[in-house]
């Protein structure tokens, strides 16, 4: 995969290539990889926008399946030479069970690590999460930390569970022979909380302000910090890490990194009001309005809520217990070693990434502008 400016060669597979984070890596290989002869996009639920890519230069081939079925992903991968591995449930609310969590995001990736030793894919990228470090159960805060900062990373809750089993799965990988006998060669990248164009935690809490008559209500401190990082930089650190994974397999190999680029540090609330106060929404008290064992009282009576309406109803508010531990606890993520492996500076700088971001909120079904 060295010379860059060879006659394309390359096929890819981005598993999960349809959603939030997918998408904007598919776009992103057409746009920046010239080696690339095919893209393979592999998705439970195939999305109408790929159509559109067909049109250009290099081969897209969309591919509906499942990553739970070993033969699917196997026959997917038949011919690849690197795959990203995105797909996974990203659950904190309890829509789906534990047991389907571990299912997709565990079983799932075994099985694309198996499929690439079966058919000699040598390269595989896997977009773990900041939580598989944390913030851990007893509420630690993790300020400014780096891939080398000691914290006690305890989880209960199924997902940051799932993805911490993933990503050991996917490093413990690293080096084993695949067909054809050359070394496996993994990475797993962490970002912290996404955000940008298609963000749907950002789309919920837009109509919510919108049904609030244009407010929101200040729930946490805005003294608790959270690490978020733009989509587009996200997507771009995968395609500098498949990218340079041959060249530097040794140095990278096996290696994490978190994924972060010059969003500023802020509360949740107030860093999405960055996006939605441009668009007319006003976060409400410069304090939480409610004290945080009444918030605590209203997680716990959610939490009851969903297991008694089960049976009926899937009940899935913004608030749990989960959430409201993730928001109450400080997380930031400062570190150059993405930079020092592998090259990477963001794309997109601030301001553009909030600019793209407000727009997409602006030209959103029944906005207000
Ligand atoms: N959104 C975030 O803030 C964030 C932060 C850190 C890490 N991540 C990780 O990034 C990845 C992508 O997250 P996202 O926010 O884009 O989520 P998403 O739900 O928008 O995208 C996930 C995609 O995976 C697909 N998928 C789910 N189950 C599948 C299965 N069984 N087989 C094949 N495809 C399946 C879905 O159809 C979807 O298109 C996930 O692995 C997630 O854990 C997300
Ligand atoms: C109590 C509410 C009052 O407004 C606020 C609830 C906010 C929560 C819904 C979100 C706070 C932190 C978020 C998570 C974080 O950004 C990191 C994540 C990692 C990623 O792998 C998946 C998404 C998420 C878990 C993200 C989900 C939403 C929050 C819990």
């Amino acid at each position: 995969m060295a010379d860059y400016a060879q006659v394309p060669t390359l096929v890819y597979l981005v598993t999960g290539g349809c959603g939030f984070l997918g998408e904007h890596i598919v776009r992103m290989l057409l746009e920046q990889e010239p080696r690339l002869r095919e893209l393979r996009v592999f998705d439970l639920h195939l999305s109408s926008w790929l159509e559109e890519l067909k049109a250009g230069p290099v081969q897209v081939t969309a591919i509906q399946g499942d990553v739970t079925q070993a033969h699917e992903v196997a026959a997917a991968m038949s011919g690849s030479h690197v795959v990203i591995h995105t797909a996974g449930l990203v659950d904190v609310f309890g829509k789906a069970s534990p047991k389907t969590i571990h299912k997709v995001n565990v079983q799932g990736t075994q099985n694309v690590i198996d499929a690439c030793v079966q058919t000699g894919t040598q390269y595989l990228v896997y977009t773990s999460s900041m939580e598989v470090v944390g913030p851990n159960i007893k509420g630690h805060p993790f300020y400014r930390g780096n891939e080398d900062t000691p914290y006690e990373a305890v989880h209960s809750h199924p997902y940051p569970c799932s993805k911490a089993l993933a990503e050991k799965l996917v490093l413990e990988a690293n080096g084993r022979k695949v067909n054809g006998g050359l070394p496996l060669v993994t990475c797993a990248l962490r970002p912290t909380g996404i955000y940008g164009e298609g963000h749907q935690v950002i789309r919920d809490m837009y109509y919510q302000g919108l049904r609030f008559g244009g407010r929101l209500f200040r729930a946490i401190p805005a003294s608790v910090e959270h690490g978020r990082v733009y989509v587009g930089n996200v997507a771009w650190m995968h395609i500098l890490v498949a990218r340079e994974l041959e060249q530097r397999a040794a140095l990278m190999g096996g290696q994490v990194y978190f994924c972060y680029d010059k969003s500023p540090y802020k509360s949740y609330e107030d860093f999405n009001m960055e996006f939605l106060s441009p668009c007319g929404l006003r976060l409400i008290g410069a304090h939480p309005l409610l004290p945080y064992w009444l918030l605590m009282l209203l997680a716990a009576l959610n939490a009851l809520l969903q297991w008694l309406l089960r049976p009926l109803v899937l009940y899935t508010p913004l608030l749990n217990p989960y959430t409201l531990a993730m928001a109450n606890t400080t997380f930031t993520v400062s570190t150059n070693k993405a930079q020092r492996h592998f090259g990477y500076k963001p794309l997109f700088s601030w301001e553009e990434s909030r600019t793209r971001t407000i727009h997409w909120v602006q030209t959103m079904e029944g906005s207000a502008w």
